[in-house]
């Protein structure tokens, strides 16, 4: 058994019985079915010969019994399979998100052919939605079926025995032929392609998602055909491959309805010298024909099961890359108590994002004192963020020490960590949905006064009330219905509801015009009193609130300071200053 396969199977474990019970029930609409159709082949050929009606009383309950027992059952096995299914979809889901959320935000990678490949959003979300649906097939489509199959093969086996061996041998053989044969020779046949197009499908679909994510730019730049004809040449790809999949499982239908036929026909020409001989009734003859072919219903799902089977692995291949991707970090096993003490230090840091790579940064130093600020300035690609993204533990450091309260960060608990701190990034991400609940993701059992009075701190409030709806506002996707100064404000009032003692701004007015920088620097200001903070920014702006101003270049800190001290030196920050301001001055 291969390794997916039976981790699928371990997955299906918990719902174990409700799809036992699915395909006992799937079985007793077949057997149903080929007691409906042998019982009137006998109360056909008994009606033939004018009996007394007396005789045939049994038979006539038989077919109304069956008839109803068979759509009973086909109602039952729907309900018990779709309530599994629906369960295991669920637990799918969970199990997937939970594997998913620790490898957040550093980049995905995942190892594939023996190499890191980085995922694309359009990717990861169709393994999050698609490949799990099509897990759903194989529990119903590739799992149960050769379960009923087996069911069915054995009892019509001992059925057709019980008027004599060589109809059992008969139906066995064919029976065997067009339920192990076929699928597997469809099987062999369609593997790759159904493989394939799992495969290509995810690449349509993550470059359908890149194309609708940056229409603007292809717009723009004029290269919406190009984007066009790659999506047109995967589409193609993509039908090319159907199409293949489409003709094995039309000869796999063909050759099982072909199978089915020769069957009856077998049945029929080896009964028939019976019957001359008096070794059988004639009316059995009917019964032995129309139950040979009414039990291959049990086989004809099968076509689907086997030619699932390759798309199913592809999927669960997807997911368990996923789920087996080591995270950036890991939790401690035995962690240290939240932090009481916000001091942070960090001491001859040195950090590369791989190994292959260059550091992005170099011995980088400094202590932050409970209570303070702490200011990153320096050129675009210095290493700020990183700086930031690693006070946030998202990635571990190679060399050096980063404290908080004194102990190393790896001591603590990934949420314990998160849970000190607030975070306002240069790009917040809002919610589809209401301002409130945008706020409220902050603090979920916040009350409506703790939210108003963080959104008036925030300088929110009044704009807020200005909106048609004031809170019940829908901010639209990615907050777009809101300016970037809006969206800005909404993450302090969303810093000031968590209430945490330590704040990482990271570049919070990188995106705004002048007027409304100073609108979010004065809700900075006072969202950072008591706070121990630090921010990143290449905005020389309010650089006075800094208790200590790193500069930082190629990764390493080249200056360091106050404000005023690293003015007077005449350095990098002078210079950095110096253009800041004439440029202000050319904007004025
Ligand atoms: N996830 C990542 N994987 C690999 N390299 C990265 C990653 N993020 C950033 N880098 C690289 O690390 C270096 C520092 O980037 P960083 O974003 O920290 O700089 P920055 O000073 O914040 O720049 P900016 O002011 O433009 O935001 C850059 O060379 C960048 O290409």
């Amino acid at each position: 058994m291969s390794s997916p396969l039976r981790r699928l199977l371990q997955l299906a474990w918990p719902i174990r019985n409700w799809m036992l019970l699915a395909a006992l029930l799937g079985s007793l609409t077949i057997i149903s079915g080929i007691g409906l159709l042998t019982t009137s082949a006998y109360l056909i050929s008994m009606a033939a010969l004018h009996p007394d009606v007396s005789a045939l009383s049994i038979a006539i309950v038989g077919v109304r019994f069956f008839g109803i027992a068979r759509g009973s059952f086909r109602y039952l096995e729907r309900l018990v399979s779709h309530r599994a299914t629906f369960r295991l979809l669920a637990n799918l889901r969970v199990w997937f998100y939970s594997a998913l959320e620790p490898l957040m935000p550093a980049r995905l990678l995942v190892q594939k052919d023996g190499q890191q490949h980085e995922l694309r959003s359009g990717d990861l979300l169709r393994r999050a939605v698609s490949d799990i649906d099509t897990l759903q097939n194989f529990y119903i489509r590739v799992l149960a079926p050769p379960l009923v199959a087996l069911v069915i093969g054995v009892l019509m086996w001992i059925f057709f025995g019980a008027f004599g061996i060589v109809f059992g041998l008969i139906f066995i053989a064919f029976y065997l032929l067009s339920s192990v044969g076929i699928p597997w020779l469809a099987h062999l046949l369609g593997q790759r392609v159904s493989r394939e197009m799992v495969s290509t499908q995810a690449e349509l679909e993550s470059q359908l998602v890149d194309s609708v994510q940056g229409i603007a730019d292809l717009i723009a730049f004029g290269q919406q055909e190009r984007q066009a004809q790659s999506i047109e040449r995967m589409n193609k790809k993509l039908q090319k491959l159907q199409m293949t999949a489409a003709y094995v499982s039309g000869m796999q239908g063909t050759l099982t309805n072909l199978l089915m036929n020769l069957t009856a026909w077998t049945m029929l020409l080896v009964a028939i010298p019976y019957v001359y001989r008096g070794e059988l009734s004639g009316i059995i003859l009917a019964v032995l024909v129309l139950g040979a072919l009414a039990s291959f219903e049990g086989v004809l799902p099968l076509a689907s099961s086997f030619q699932q089977l390759g798309g199913s692995l592809e999927a669960a291949r997807r997911l368990f890359e996923i789920v087996d991707a080591r995270p950036a970090v890991q939790n401690p096993t035995t962690p240290s108590p939240t932090p009481q003490d916000h001091s942070i230090q960090v001491k001859d840091l040195s950090f590369r994002y791989e190994e292959s790579e260059p550091y992005v940064l170099r011995d980088v130093s400094f202590t932050l004192p409970r209570g303070k600020c702490l200011m990153i300035v320096g050129p675009s690609g210095s290493g700020k963020s990183t700086l930031a993204n690693l006070l946030l533990r998202f990635w571990d450091y190679q060399e050096g020490t980063m404290t908080l309260g004194g102990q190393p960060l790896q001591a603590y608990q990934q949420d314990d960590l998160y849970q000190q701190m607030s975070v306002v990034e240069q790009d917040t991400h809002l919610f589809n949905t209401t301002i409130r609940e945008n706020l409220m993701i902050a603090r979920k059992q916040a009350s409506e006064e703790e939210m108003i009075e963080a959104a008036r701190k925030a300088q929110l409030h009044d704009f807020v009330l200005s909106l048609p709806e004031g809170y019940d506002t829908a901010v639209g996707e990615q907050g777009l219905r809101l300016s970037g100064g809006e969206r800005q404000r909404v993450a302090i009032a969303r810093a000031f509801l968590k209430n945490t003692p330590i704040l990482l701004l990271d570049e919070p007015t990188v995106n705004l015009d002048a007027i409304t920088e100073r609108a979010v620097l004065d809700a900075i200001k006072a969202l950072r009193q008591q706070r121990t903070t630090i921010m990143v920014t290449h905005r020389l702006a309010e650089m006075e609130m800094a208790d200590e101003i790193l500069v930082l270049h190629h990764g390493r800190i080249v200056e360091r300071g106050t404000h005023a001290s690293l003015l007077q030196s005449e350095g990098l920050y002078w210079r950095m200053w110096q253009q800041q301001r004439a440029r202000t001055v050319e904007a004025v």
